[in-house]
């Protein structure tokens, strides 16, 4: 393998205390919120039909009327601790903020630019009592930052002239200060999640920002920082040049899911997801396909069954408010949430083999194995294929305490149960316990073919 000075330190997972605590999460939240919330995905009655949060690069978009649109920034409604609540409810167990996003616009107070809050009519922090409102909640706090910056005058895509490199060396000083300012502020933060790093002129930065990661987690120990932020000596990002992950999770499924264990590469991995096809900033007009609660949780419960989060963006209005939709979907998902979540928290991958009939999660504390059902089968029968020999102990509905299932061995390692007649009205939980120790080999005959 290449020899690489600014490649991945670590090969395997992270197995220290706050990557446990940050790998049985299962559900996030991701809060994107700016100046693009004022428009909305409108301008000059046209709707833009990208993803609210570019809303400054179309064409429909002066420039200059996006670069003041900072001026009327009052969310009246902007209420902290009931976003907190909400999350709480929906069952989150962290939150993931804009600090800045592609436009540059700060929702802190920052030292290094005037295009924050302190100049518009609200003129206060909005990120420090996220942060209290969150962490009072029990639900840790991640920042989400922009390297690309489209308002600073030293941000390059490309660096093709001298006067281009001095410019970045300014941009560079200017990211490394707001982002040493962010863990100084706001210490309680838990992980950083970047964006906006596939520039050319970022992918030459190796060495500036494996120092700057090493520079912030002297500054917070244990800082739980994903792959998109590094690139190495060859400007590989997510994976080094030998295919090592550079990061402590891999940040590459946005808007998109495994299929299959071999997908993660049998690393940590979270999945970013929007409710509509694809708007994370604040869109007035939802266009197509607005996810329901139940698909919601098939991912959610999916990316749990793969080792991963899932994490759900929701984008507030220009007031600060929530959407009803979004609303809406919190509430279904934290009741069921409320009946579930000894299979989502502290649980993970086992490698049994997959059902139609849903996915298993494996209790890390417990031991125990659930069976998410989602698609009950026409002839009621849920069939179980273990990957070893287990004795099973009980099979029980996690909700009906009641509904025991009697399990029949069909043959070697494989059992099956049979549902009652009734429709699933959810997604229903079934708790496998058993001994991993006691499994005994009964004779079955393989067929000779
Ligand atoms: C092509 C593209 C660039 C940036 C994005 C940003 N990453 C998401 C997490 C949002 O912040 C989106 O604006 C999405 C697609």
């Amino acid at each position: 393998s290449l020899a690489l000075a600014h490649g991945a330190h670590r090969l395997g997972k992270r197995t220290d205390p706050m990557m446990e605590r940050w790998r049985n999460y299962g559900l996030g939240q991701f809060i994107h919120w700016g100046v693009y919330a004022i428009p909305g995905g409108q301008w000059n009655g046209a709707s833009y039909g990208g993803a609210a949060e570019w809303i400054r690069s179309w064409k429909g978009m002066p420039k200059e009327a996006y670069d003041n649109l900072y001026k009327e920034f009052d969310p009246e409604n902007y209420d902290p601790s009931a976003l907190a609540k909400q999350a709480k409810e929906m069952g989150a167990k962290y939150m993931i903020i804009t600090t800045k996003h592609h436009d540059g616009f700060c929702l802190w107070p920052s030292e290094y630019t005037d295009y924050d809050v302190t100049n518009t009519p609200y003129g206060k922090d909005i990120i420090g009592p996220l942060v209290e409102a969150y962490d009072a909640e029990g639900i840790d706090v991640y920042l989400y930052f922009s390297v690309m910056d489209w308002n600073h005058p030293g941000y390059r895509s490309v660096l093709a002239t001298e006067e281009d490199r001095s410019a970045y060396e300014s941009f560079k000083e200017f990211t490394r200060n707001q982002l040493l300012e962010l863990l100084e502020r706001y210490p309680t933060t838990k992980g950083l999640w970047f964006d906006g790093t596939w520039d050319e002129a970022w992918k030459e930065q190796a060495e500036f920002a494996d120092n700057l990661a090493t520079e912030m987690r002297k500054k917070i120990p244990g800082l739980i920082i994903g792959s998109r932020f590094r690139p190495d000596d060859y400007g590989n990002r997510h994976f080094d040049s030998n295919g090592d992950l550079m990061g402590d999770y891999e940040q590459g499924w946005e808007r998109k899911l495994p299929e299959t264990y071999e997908d993660t590469n049998g690393n940590d991995w979270d999945c970013v997801m929007t409710i509509p096809e694809n708007q994370w900033g604040y869109h007035s007009d939802w266009r197509g396909h607005v996810k329901t609660s139940y698909e919601l949780i098939e991912m959610l419960v999916k990316s749990v069954s793969l080792d991963g989060n899932f994490v759900l963006n929701f984008g507030p209005d220009a007031k600060g408010d929530i959407r009803m939709e979004e609303k809406k979907l919190a509430t279904e998902i934290g009741q069921w949430m409320s009946k579930n979540k000894s299979a989502i928290y502290n649980c993970g991958h086992i490698d049994w083999e997959k059902q139609d009939w849903g996915y298993y999660t494996q209790n890390r504390v417990t031991g125990e194995v659930n069976m998410v059902v989602f698609n009950k089968p026409i002839n009621s029968v849920l069939r179980i294929k273990t990957s070893s020999k287990i004795s099973l102990q009980k099979i029980y509905d996690l909700n009906d305490a009641t509904k025991i299932y009697d399990p029949e061995e069909i043959s070697q390692d494989e059992y099956i149960i049979q549902l009652g007649d009734e429709e699933l009205a959810e997604p229903k939980v079934i708790v496998i316990k058993y001994d991993h120790s006691k499994g005994e080999t009964k004779g079955y005959e393989k067929a000779k073919t």
